[in-house]
C-alpha cells in the first residue's frame, strides 16, 4: 500500500506534565505516514482522490493551538483519531517529538500505529 507522508511539522501548543506548562505554548513536532491507495489520484491527476497533505497540516496546526494536554500520550492519540475520523485515513503510524523537554536530548517523544475502526 501506498502512504503521504508529513515530516516534521511544526505546532505550537499547551503540553506538559508540570504546573508551569499549562501556561506557555511549546513546540511540537510530528511526523505522520499515512496509508492510502493513490493510484486513482495519479492517474487523474486530481487532488480529490488522495490525501491533502495540506489541509491536514492546516487542521492539526488549528488543533494543536485550540487544545491543550498534559501527556504527549494524550496529544498523539486525540490526533491519529482526528486524523483518522476527519480525513478518513485508514492506516497511520504517528511521531510526536518535543525537542527541548529534556535539555540533554535533542527530543523526547511518542510513536503509535492505529487503524480505523
Ligand atoms: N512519557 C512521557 N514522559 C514525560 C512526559 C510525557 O508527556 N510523556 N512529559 C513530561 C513533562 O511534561 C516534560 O516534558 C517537561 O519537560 C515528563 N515526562
Amino acid at each position: 500500500m501506498d502512504e503521504v507522508l508529513i515530516e516534521g511539522l511544526r505546532v505550537e501548543t499547551v503540553i506538559g506534565v508540570y504546573e508551569w506548562e499549562r501556561h506557555v505554548q511549546q513546540r511540537l513536532e510530528l511526523d505522520l505516514e499515512l496509508t492510502t491507495d493513490i493510484r486513482a489520484a495519479a492517474r487523474d491527476d486530481d487532488l480529490t482522490h488522495t490525501l491533502d497533505y495540506a489541509a491536514i497540516c492546516e487542521r492539526l496546526t488549528t488543533y494543536a493551538a485550540d487544545n491543550a494536554h498534559g501527556l504527549v500520550e494524550t496529544f498523539a492519540e486525540r490526533v491519529a483519531q482526528l486524523v483518522i475520523a476527519e480525513f478518513g485515513v485508514r492506516r497511520l503510524r504517528l511521531t510526536v517529538r518535543k525537542p527541548g523537554a529534556v535539555a540533554s536530548a535533542r527530543a523526547v517523544g511518542v510513536r503509535i500505529e492505529r487503524e480505523a475502526g
